[in-house]
């Protein structure tokens, strides 16, 4: 596969990250751009990988151009790249927030495949969740996308309505379970644990509880009710979670971020 990703940042680079970590990526060739490329150099020797400031070469010379560059700049660098996409060619892949499919298809036009997709940056550790939307055309090429994001984790194919949506619960989501983990190995802190082993055994369980679920194809509550022991420690722990406003201060906030996200 040659794939290029336009605007290697944060989340650019998580999935370069990924696609190169994976022994069995099927890569040809990897062209990765922004305007100051000093962030990448270390990847500059690697013979697969080119790091270029220039987005028309990157485009000419692979069939795969992932869009990862903020919402503000996406106008400029579809302009960039018109001239040299080619419809039967290219499959461009746009993980740009809030940009809608008919957006990208009023620059470069509906016949060429456009895949909105929206990963996390556990793409660099192979474990994104990424939810996927096409045109029609991209309808045709959905397999292409997958195969990238199915090695690098977890896809799912939904409705583009939703894609917002998806973004705050799967995209800001890993920021706000990190935050769950960091809260959870602060009481271990305070609890008598030094700070590495606390986050240790924060990290641990957090993977034992969505492995389990995954696994087991349980509901979350029918798993809770085994570890809540009648008058024990985690119910009186839960409850007072609860009296605090744990369930309904993560709703708010998956709000608040589903809000700001029609703004953007
Ligand atoms: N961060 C995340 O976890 C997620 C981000 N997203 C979305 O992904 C996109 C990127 O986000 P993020 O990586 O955080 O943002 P960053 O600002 O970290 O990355 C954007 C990159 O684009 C580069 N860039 C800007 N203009 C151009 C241009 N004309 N040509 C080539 N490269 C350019 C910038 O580098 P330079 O200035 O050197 O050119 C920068 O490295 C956004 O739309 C964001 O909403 C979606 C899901 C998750
Ligand atoms: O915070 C943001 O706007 C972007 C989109 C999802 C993750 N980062």
């Amino acid at each position: 596969m040659k794939i290029a990703i336009l605007g290697t940042g944060n989340l650019g680079y998580s999935i370069a990250m990924g696609i190169l970590s994976q022994d069995n990526f099927n890569l040809k060739n990897l062209y990765l751009t922004k305007r100051n490329v000093d962030s990448l150099k270390k990847w500059d020797k690697l013979p697969n990988v080119k790091i270029s400031t220039d987005n028309k070469k990157a485009v000419r010379f692979s069939d795969v151009i992932i869009l990862a560059v903020q919402p503000k700049q996406l106008q400029g660098v579809l302009e960039e790249i018109k001239p040299q996409l080619n419809l039967k060619r290219h499959t461009v892949i746009s993980v740009v927030t809030g940009r809608k499919i008919n957006e990208i298809e009023s620059i470069i036009g509906n016949e060429i495949s456009i895949i909105r997709s929206m990963p996390n940056t556990a793409i660099s550790v192979g474990q994104s969740m990424t939810c996927l939307s096409a045109n029609e055309k991209g309808k045709e090429n959905i397999e292409i996308a997958k195969s990238i994001f199915n090695s690098l984790g977890k896809t799912m194919c939904i409705e583009e309505r939703l894609m917002q949506a998806a973004t705050v619960i799967c995209a800001s989501g890993i920021a706000f379970w990190m935050r769950l983990i960091r809260a959870s190995t602060q009481g271990a802190v305070q609890l008598g644990f030094d700070a590495e082993e606390a986050q240790e055994l924060s990290m641990q369980t957090a993977l034992g509880a969505a492995s389990l679920l995954l696994k087991s194809g349980n509901h979350p509550e029918e798993e809770i009710d085994k570890v809540t022991t009648p008058n024990g420690c985690t119910i009186e722990g839960l409850n007072e979670m609860e009296h605090q406003g744990l369930s309904s201060s993560l709703i708010k906030g998956v709000k608040a971020s589903f809000e700001k996200i029609n703004q953007i």
